[in-house]
């Protein structure tokens, strides 16, 4: 079984009148990313936040390690590293001078900074540009800076916010490829509003929204409960309307074209079958079908309809 690194119990959070997190609860497990999921003002920093000791909760708790944040922040905040939304870099220092900055304010002992340093930056890629300014480096390195100094006194459980918010494509993969990197040794929690990302990087998924987790469980068993409920096929010719709408299942048809059409659907993925079998039956020439994944919106629709499972 799973070691368990953190644990976040009945946590609510207000900053004025209305709630920002109400009675969220989950554990991180050691090793691995879980990715916490939501749209824009969903609560995720809040958590991110609480969690790292940066503000303290109204009600709940938090303990690292078996350590409470907010009885005890100077020992918890030893065992996390935090890259916020917005990096706490000082563009103006070197990548060394930065990082040795980070050491100090994180009590690393004068003797092991020098080794502290090496380690951060070979692990982030940065070694070549310790001399290079911050403001000089193109927006990923930067992010890697961020990411060295997230590491740099060596945490159990690191705390990324919108890790890959505001950057190229490229820049994204390379950051992406980084944080599992740093996952193998330690545990990543990830927030981030775009399901690819969670997809693309995380073991674990918690999906929350206006404050309450509306889905917590693995990557794979997500995957298995989010169905398509749209799918495109493309024919050769326009087919008539009426016949598509005859296919059991289908609640919606739409033409992106004459050929090109989205059909909605309310049973499962199988109705490709009935839709197959029906352009045979009518010699519908058939170029493609597929599946369409859902939005986050569509999925956020789904979970609400369902009975939610939570770890
Ligand atoms: N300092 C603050 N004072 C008052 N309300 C706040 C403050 N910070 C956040 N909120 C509110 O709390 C709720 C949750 O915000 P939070 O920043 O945690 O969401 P989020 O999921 O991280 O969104 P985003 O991706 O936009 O940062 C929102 O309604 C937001 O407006």
């Amino acid at each position: 079984m799973k070691q368990i690194i953190a644990q976040i119990q009945n946590l609510s959070h207000r900053y004025t009148k209305d709630w920002a997190v109400k009675n969220i609860s989950f554990d991180i497990t050691e090793k691995g990313i879980l990715g916490l999921l939501g749209s824009n003002g969903a609560g995720k920093s809040t958590t991110m936040n609480i969690l790292c000791g940066v503000i303290n909760q109204t009600e709940g708790e938090v303990f690292i390690d078996g350590i409470n944040v907010r009885k005890n922040p100077v020992e918890a905040k030893k065992l996390i590293g935090f890259l916020p939304q917005k990096a706490p870099l000082h563009l103006e220092l070197t990548v060394d001078e930065y990082l040795t900055h980070c050491a100090y304010m994180r009590s690393i002992p004068k003797d092991k900074i020098k080794e502290a340093l090496t380690r951060a930056k070979e692990k982030c890629g940065i070694s070549h540009f310790s001399k290079r300014v911050l403001s000089n480096l193109s927006g990923g390195y930067q992010q890697r800076v961020g990411l060295a100094q997230a590491i740099i006194h060596n945490p159990k459980l690191v705390v990324l916010d919108e890790p890959t918010n505001g950057l190229d494509p490229n820049q994204i993969i390379e950051v992406r490829k980084l944080i599992k990197e740093i996952a193998e040794d330690r545990s990543v929690i990830l927030s981030t509003h775009i399901l690819s990302e969670v997809q693309a990087t995380c073991h674990d998924i918690i999906m929350i929204e206006h404050g309450h987790i509306v889905f917590a469980d693995t990557m794979h068993a997500f995957d298995n409960y989010i169905e398509p409920n749209t799918l495109i096929i493309e024919l050769e010719a326009k087919p008539p309307l009426e016949d598509l709408n005859q296919i059991e299942g289908v609640t919606r048809v739409d033409f992106l074209s004459d050929t090109k059409i989205r059909i909605h659907f309310n049973s499962g993925p199988e109705i490709t079958k009935s839709i197959i079998q029906i352009c045979v039956e009518k010699a519908w020439p058939l170029t493609e079908i597929y599946l369409e994944k859902s939005s986050l919106d569509g999925i956020f629709a789904q979970l609400s309809k369902k009975q939610t499972p939570t770890l």
